[in-house]
């Protein structure tokens, strides 16, 4: 511990003589004299470890309270790592926005890798920035944000529309029994995806298919929770089976889009470079980039695919939170229903442009991503900087509390209450600032758009034709501070609708 604080005051002693040394106005030097923030005593080799223990289910409510002992920015230990944790909207927006640049890389958290060949640099999410990553990104933003694409857009809203009846058909099949419904989402959300991405389906009957899916909610509900070897990595070889489990289910994912459609897609290319029609194209185009910087190897193009495609893993998900939390509240249930009966009817399919028009669904989908609290990934500083005016030396690991800002009682009336209409202002959608569930800033999330859009067809596609019920005695469990649930968290009866 004195060794740490010692290192720790050393580098703060170096912070400031940099500052100061370029530092020419009176303002500047009052910038040179940051404080270290506050926070509990770290044990040797665990840090503050124990300080999160009771709170191993959602670590963010223990960072809410703990912020109640230390204050909005305060200091940790995870085990050698350090960490500051902060509470408050100005202090995310500083971090994420006006310094954005000094705090946009990422933890070194062995699992990271893990999940990703042994390098988390492959991955989209978890690597550190770099030009690199800035281009994959531009890629796959641009068909994913579709901002200025109106053909991705189109070839999106085709892709989702065109596998209602696919789903639609399969719980005909069942109806007025329990079926394991989130597996279902999981099949039809994987389809839209790799639809859109590949330009390929699946058989929901695929073995292979349906092997792959649970195997990505399996590395996703892996991803969503904390694990003992992330701060303490001297504890993995007592997780050697864990680790392994893990590397056999990434490598069965690679091998079933090697298998699938990388080799099919490759050929497709070879024999007409110009013929892009999809993002998987459109990462093989750099593949053959004539420039030489500018050329992708094929594992980066895998790992793209695989990251992308595994986000199909969050909407089933998010689906399944969208109704559970509405069969539990009769009310909202039924306004949306209305909402959908007013302005869709029972004749036609719903389609992706209805959404703008219907507020109350879009409010019901920010109140289940307000209650889910989904963390931020943490974020790390670049360079020794400061937060809220208290030093933050470099490598320190930041963790932004969006659970605060969705559930603190000074920011919302009731927090725990399901109000969709606390997003609506006569009639309109709105929401706060600090509301920010994707995040906000160069690494926010690129999902956002494919989530609501997709969500939304999805649900108001079974609202339309079904009325949905819980089996006797069933009560949806959707625990706070991360996504995923479990691979079949509850079963749903559909019947259709009079
Ligand atoms: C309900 C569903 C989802 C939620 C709540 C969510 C939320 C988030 C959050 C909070 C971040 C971290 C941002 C930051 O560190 O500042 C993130 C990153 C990311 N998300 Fe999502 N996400 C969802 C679904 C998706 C989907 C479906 C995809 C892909 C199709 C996706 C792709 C990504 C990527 C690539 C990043 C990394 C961005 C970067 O590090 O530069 N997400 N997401």
């Amino acid at each position: 511990v004195q060794e740490t604080v010692r290192r720790r005051r050393k580098l703060k002693q170096q912070f400031v003589q940099q500052s100061t040394s370029t530092s020419t106005s009176s303002d500047d030097l009052e910038i040179a004299k940051p404080k270290l923030p506050p926070g509990p005593t770290p044990l040797p080799f665990i840090g503050n470890l124990l300080n999160l223990s009771k709170y191993e289910k959602n670590p963010y409510d223990g960072f809410s309270q703990l912020g109640k002992k230390f204050g909005p920015v305060y200091s940790l230990m995870m085990g050698s790592t350090p960490a500051v944790v902060i509470n408050t909207w100005d202090t995310i927006k500083e971090v994420l926005i006006t310094k954005g640049n000094m705090f946009d890389s990422r933890p070194d958290i062995p699992r990271f890798g893990l999940y990703f060949g042994g390098d988390r640099q492959h991955s989209l999410a978890l690597c550190d920035w770099s030009e690199h990553q800035k281009r994959r990104m531009t890629l796959a933003r641009s068909f994913l944000m579709f901002k200025g694409h109106e053909e991705c857009f189109q070839a999106f809203k085709e892709n989702v529309q065109s596998e209602m009846p696919t789903l639609t058909a399969e719980i005909d099949s069942k109806l007025n029994h329990p079926i394991k419904t989130k597996k279902l989402l999981s099949y039809c959300a994987m389809n839209i995806f790799s639809g859109y991405m590949c330009s390929k389906k699946f058989q929901y009957s695929e073995e292979n298919f349906k092997d792959v899916v649970k195997n990505f909610d399996f590395i996703f509900s892996d991803i969503n929770n904390g694990h003992p070897t992330d701060f303490l990595p001297g504890l993995q070889p007592f997780f050697s089976s864990y680790f392994n489990k893990i590397k056999a289910k990434t490598q069965g994912i690679r091998k079933f889009f090697l298998d699938n459609i990388c080799k099919e897609k490759l050929e497709k290319l070879r024999n007409d470079p110009s013929n892009i029609t999809d993002l998987v194209d459109a990462c093989f185009a750099n593949l053959v980039a004539e420039n030489k910087s500018d050329k992708w190897d094929f594992e980066t193009i895998l790992y793209i695919l695989e990251d992308l495609l595994g986000g199909s893993a969050a909407i089933s998900n998010i689906v399944m939170r969208f109704l559970g939390y509405i069969l539990q509240n009769p009310e909202a249930l039924a306004t949306l229903r209305e909402e959908i009966d007013s302005k869709i009817g029972r004749d036609r399919a719903p389609t992706l442009e209805d959404r703008h028009n219907m507020p109350y669904s879009q409010a019901v989908l920010y109140e289940v991503l307000r209650l889910t609290s989904s963390p931020i990934v943490p974020h790390v500083a670049t360079e020794n900087a400061t937060i809220g005016g208290y030093y933050v030396e470099k490598g320190s690991l930041i963790f932004l509390n969006n659970y605060e800002m969705n559930l603190s009682a000074d920011l919302w009336q009731e927090p725990l209450k399901f109000n969709p209409n606390r997003f609506l202002v006569e009639g309109n959608l709105k929401k706060p600032a600090h509301f920010i569930p994707f995040s906000t800033g160069k690494r926010a999330c690129i999902g956002s758009k494919v989530v609501a859009n997709t969500t939304f067809v999805v649900i108001t596609t079974l609202l339309q034709r079904y009325d949905i019920s819980l089996p006797e005695g069933v009560t949806p469990e959707l625990p706070r501070g991360k996504i995923s649930l479990d691979w079949n968290p509850y079963e749903l009866i559909f019947s259709l609708r009079e």
